[in-house]
């Protein structure tokens, strides 16, 4: 069976990545994820400045099993050390490089875009619209003027075909409106689907304290748990953005969540808790998991099930 496929106009040996955040901090991550069997491999979200983030316990996998909760606080090298990445990568590799930036301002962002834009490099940058756990900055995501105001303003600097990192949304309302300002931007080619569910908490109940340190114990959620809700927004995009791909990653502890999400309209998958948790070994294993389904199902390649979700 084939497991390729393209997004941004790269092709990728398999649809399998990490997500954003999860073994791409350091170029020592970033090797490990060279290294594994991913199809490809996206950074840490950049900020302007190097970042030392939240204190710790900031991640950790929920006791139940289910999931995971983070309130890194945007740790990173700073936006120039991802550059520098990009700069020394090797496209000739069959792995496509996307990098992330979230910067804390519109003008930060503008900055890191025209630094990469001026480098010309054919790596694909992703504007993280959702990142919830920096103290005092609201999500972009949830704001939709803010949304659109920052997105006229990159699309036409990037000029290349760029994507956007969202948050999870649960209004059909907020679909409908979101994708409306995407559909505006025609080098905007794909959304990722989801970041973490937002400001969970997560209670011990032997200590009867908050897991983590950082907001009082407030924090994404991740992993198992939020598949449902990962799948309905790649969906709703995938179904609202025709012109468009959606990146689906939420919830993918084994082939089958990765079958789901390509049925929902995913081209490509993201794994976050399972590789925080197993390793990089991940990619293998789930490749493997994915085309034993496949052959099961009949399927020869990923374009024969892709969103073809049926409904009663
Ligand atoms: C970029 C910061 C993010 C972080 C973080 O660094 O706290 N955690 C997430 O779950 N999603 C993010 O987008």
């Amino acid at each position: 069976v084939d497991l390729s496929t393209k997004v941004a106009g790269l092709s990728l040996p398999n649809l399998l990545f990490n997500a954003s955040g999860v073994c791409c901090q350091t170029e020592a991550d970033l090797k490990l994820m060279i290294e594994s069997e991913s199809g490809s491999l996206i950074t840490k979200s950049a900020t302007y400045e190097y970042r030392e983030g939240n204190p710790s316990p900031r991640y950790l996998p929920l006791p139940s099993g289910l999931g995971s909760i983070n309130s890194m606080g945007l740790p990173n090298e700073g936006y120039e050390y991802y550059l520098n990445f990009a700069k020394n990568y090797d496209y000739s590799s069959k792995k496509p490089l996307f990098i992330s930036l979230s910067g804390l301002s519109l003008a930060d962002n503008v900055k890191m875009c025209e630094a990469f834009v001026a480098a010309d490099l054919p790596c694909v940058l992703e504007v993280n619209f959702s990142c919830p756990n920096v103290p005092g900055k609201p999500q972009l995501g949830y704001d939709m003027e803010a949304m659109e105001n920052a997105l006229n303003v990159l699309a036409p600097l990037i000029k290349k075909p760029f994507g956007v990192k969202l948050p999870p949304y649960f209004d059909i309302a907020h679909f409908d409106t979101a994708a409306a300002i995407f559909n505006k931007f025609d080098n905007l080619v794909y959304v990722t689907c989801i970041n973490s569910v937002g400001n969970g908490l997560a209670i011990d109940f032997e200590t009867e304290s908050a897991l983590i340190k950082p907001k009082d114990g407030f924090g994404g959620l991740g992993g198992l748990m939020v598949l449902n809700t990962a799948l309905a927004n790649v969906n709703a995009f995938y179904r609202r953005l025709p012109t468009k791909q959606v990146i689906g990653v939420g919830g993918v502890t084994s082939g089958k969540e990765v079958f789901l999400h390509v049925l929902a309209g995913a081209s490509a998958v993201q794994i976050g808790t399972t590789l925080k948790e197993e390793g990089p070994t991940v990619f293998a294993r789930i490749n493997k998991e994915l085309t034993d389904i496949m052959i099961a199902k009949g399927y020869k390649s990923l374009d024969e099930f892709r969103g073809k979700v049926k409904t009663l």
